[in-house]
């Protein structure tokens, strides 16, 4: 399960240096499959330091993380949706993804033009989500007349239509479709196939400067503009230099700004969050590897991951917490002391098992 994030903003804001940032990331970690798939698509892997742990552990050949791919599209100005600036055509690009990664500007550099002329991030979000908002409704307005004649011969189920039209409603006010579906009970679900901007998951990147990531009561001001959703902080040129670094030079750069871990990763792990995702481990001599599955996932469903014939073969899965491996120190120590579960079908994955499943057709991780 791949899990993409689209990133938007207006014009000059700091989208590609983010996405560059990002990707060479990926090349440094470089150990993963696919890892460039289009120019503007970039895969980059979830750091996850208990892979590496494990591969030391098991004296696996190699670490494979899970991923997030990100795509990197044009800026979108006020009145794309007329055509203005590149217009909203290349929204396409990221109609597929999972998430919308809104990237926001809000260093001060004078020498760096801003389309509207000065830095305001309230404005700037508000362009960008209309603008979205616009894209949904050009959608719905094509969408519904088809719908209309489908329901006419049969083809479509009037619900379908119903839902079309109550989303151009919402859309129409100037409201999310995410947010009328978290308040006013609008089914999204049924909308999936229409793959609308504002039904996804919004995350928020705001672009800061050295005294802006210095600054808590700027952030907060930034975060509450655009609660519920996740705001991440992160200045995107500092980004751009840390990945030229080697691990431990950034991590020491990174102590002495006072964060504990990049903008990069904590950009990461909150899209994983806000779709409600999490990992599973494997680990022996062949790989230390994650896997992505959704919160609340049961075994059966995760060994599918792996395989998909493994779902159904499933038998039981042999469970060890990644906290016991460590604190024990090896496999015979954990199992020695009975810290190795065997699970059964319905058992409810947590965020760091370290699994072997067993199943009817080979025993594999
Ligand atoms: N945190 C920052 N502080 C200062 N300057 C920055 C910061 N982040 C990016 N910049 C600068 O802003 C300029 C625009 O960056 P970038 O090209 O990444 O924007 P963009 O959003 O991709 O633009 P476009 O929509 O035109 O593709 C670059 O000169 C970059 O160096
Ligand atoms: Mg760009």
């Amino acid at each position: 399960m791949a899990l993409t994030i689209g990133i938007v903003g207006l014009p000059n804001v700091g989208k590609s240096t983010l996405f560059n940032a990002l990707t060479r990331a990926t090349v440094l970690a470089a150990n993963y499959p696919f890892a460039t798939i289009e120019p503007n698509v970039g895969v980059v892997p979830l750091p996850d330091p208990r892979l590496d742990a494990l591969a030391k552990m098991f004296n696996s050949h190699k670490v494979v993380p899970a991923t997030v791919s990100f795509v990197d599209i044009a800026g979108i100005v006020r009145g794309a949706s007329e055509g203005e600036g590149l217009g909203n055509q290349f929204l396409a690009n990221i109609r597929e993804a999972d998430a919308i990664c809104i990237v926001t500007r809000a260093f001060d550099d004078p020498d760096v033009v801003h389309v509207a002329g000065k830095v305001e991030p309230a404005s700037d979000i508000e362009t960008i989500t209309t603008e979205l908002i616009l894209a949904d409704i050009q959608t719905m307005e094509k969408t519904i007349p088809r719908l209309e004649k489908e329901v006419r011969g049969k083809k479509t189920e009037a619900a379908v239509l119903e839902a079309a039209r109550a989303a151009l409603k919402v859309l129409e006010d100037g409201e999310l479709l995410s947010a009328a579906a978290a308040g006013k009970g609008l089914d999204t679900e049924i909308l999936r196939e229409f793959q609308l901007m504002t039904t996804k998951p919004f995350i928020y990147v705001f672009n800061m400067d050295d005294a802006g990531m210095q600054d808590a009561a700027r952030q907060q001001e930034l975060g509450a503009l655009v609660a519920p959703a996740e705001a991440v902080f992160l200045d995107a040129q500092f980004e751009a230099e840390l990945v030229e670094l080697e691990p431990e030079e950034a991590a020491e750069m990174l102590r002495e700004n006072g964060q504990e871990e990049s903008g990069l990763d904590k950009l990461a792990r909150v899209g994983f969050d806000t779709l409600g995702l999490q990992t599973f481990l494997t680990a022996g001599e062949k790989e230390s590897r994650a896997w992505t599955i959704r919160k609340g996932w049961t075994a059966p469903q995760a060994a599918g991951v792996i395989h998909t014939d493994f779902e159904k073969g499933f038998i039981k899965a042999e469970i060890v917490s990644y906290d016991d491996l460590m604190e024990y120190g090896s496999m015979a120590e954990v199992r020695a002391h009975g810290r190795v579960r065997m699970e059964g079908k319905d058992y409810v994955m947590a965020d760091g098992d370290v699994v072997e499943f067993r199943t009817g057709l080979t025993s594999k991780r």
